[in-house]
């Protein structure tokens, strides 16, 4: 049992446009040699230029799925991203209580690039109440940051604050993201661990529109490194070089916020 191959799961929403979402996660997940599973709890028509629908998927449906999973699969370590609204919230949480899949990582998805909201604004209290405690570690990036804190986040000394108080509202990990930081060089993230140590990551900044699935990018990364066993400031650290390669070698792809080259940063033997 103990030589099994490192297994994670992502509990997500479907961009069929293969950027962002757990399609964002798997290939994330693939490059990092760890095996992906997902539990779908929404399907988005989506591409580069916006998201054009979405669809929740029922109670039955996804809690079908971790049942799946549960059966069958040992999950080291799990993330969410888009949860969608107010029952998603709550059979997640419930599955979450019920199963042990190992750290969790938690990114708090509620605005896509394009501007959609992919969280309703009554599930925020939820996400606060049902998830934050359960979590290993929380990504948000900053409109998410002001949300779930009410902190106007300007200068980087209010990252630090928004950082303990989620750290007080249960969350025992933090990296609080930057790449909506109104600094034209640097994209610098703000981490603040469970033994109250705490550092930046400074990356030089990207100017470029192909930064969709960046978040996702990041947290299924830091997924992957903590199922194959890292430390959790090793796994943060790696995924952050990991998304720095991915948005600085461009790819092509769509006319709009294209997608990451997940391939730039290369994968792990
Ligand atoms: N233009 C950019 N150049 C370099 N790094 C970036 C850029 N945009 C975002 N990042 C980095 O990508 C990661 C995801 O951050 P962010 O884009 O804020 O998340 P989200 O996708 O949740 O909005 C962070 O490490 C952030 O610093
Ligand atoms: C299904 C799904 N999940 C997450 C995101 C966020 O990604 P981004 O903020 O980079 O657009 C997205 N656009 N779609």
């Amino acid at each position: 049992m103990i030589n099994e191959f490192p297994q994670t799961l992502t509990i997500a929403g479907s961009d069929c446009g293969g950027g962002a979402g757990m399609q964002a996660d798997l290939k994330t997940m693939q490059m990092r040699r760890v095996f992906g599973a997902t539990v779908i709890v929404a399907i988005t028509a989506q591409n580069t230029l916006g998201v054009q629908k979405a669809y929740p998927l029922t109670t039955e449906q996804i809690n079908a799925q971790f049942a799946s999973i549960a059966d069958d699969f040992r999950i080291r370590a799990c993330k969410t991203g888009m949860l969608a609204d107010i029952p998603t919230v709550q059979i997640v949480a419930e599955n979450l209580r019920r199963y042990d899949f190992g750290p969790y990582v938690l990114d708090p998805v509620m605005v896509a690039k394009g501007g959609a909201k992919l969280l309703a604004d009554d599930a925020i209290a939820e996400v606060k109440r049902d998830l934050i405690p359960l979590c290993t570690l929380i990504t948000p990036n900053l409109p998410e940051t002001e949300k779930l804190t009410g902190i106007k986040v300007e200068q980087p000394e209010q990252m630090k604050e928004a950082a303990r108080q989620l750290q007080s509202m249960g969350a025992k990990n933090v990296l609080v993201k930057a790449g909506h930081f109104n600094d034209p060089d640097y994209a610098t993230d703000y981490v603040l661990l469970a033994d109250q140590r705490d550092f930046w990551m400074k990356a030089k900044r990207v100017h470029t529109k192909r930064t969709h699935g960046t978040g996702d990018t990041i947290s299924s990364c830091i997924v992957a490194e903590l199922a194959k066993g890292k430390p959790i400031e090793e796994a943060i650290k790696i995924s952050k070089q990991f998304v720095t390669a991915s948005i600085a070698n461009t790819i092509q792809i769509g006319h709009g916020h294209g997608p990451l080259n997940l391939w730039a940063f290369g994968g792990e033997k």
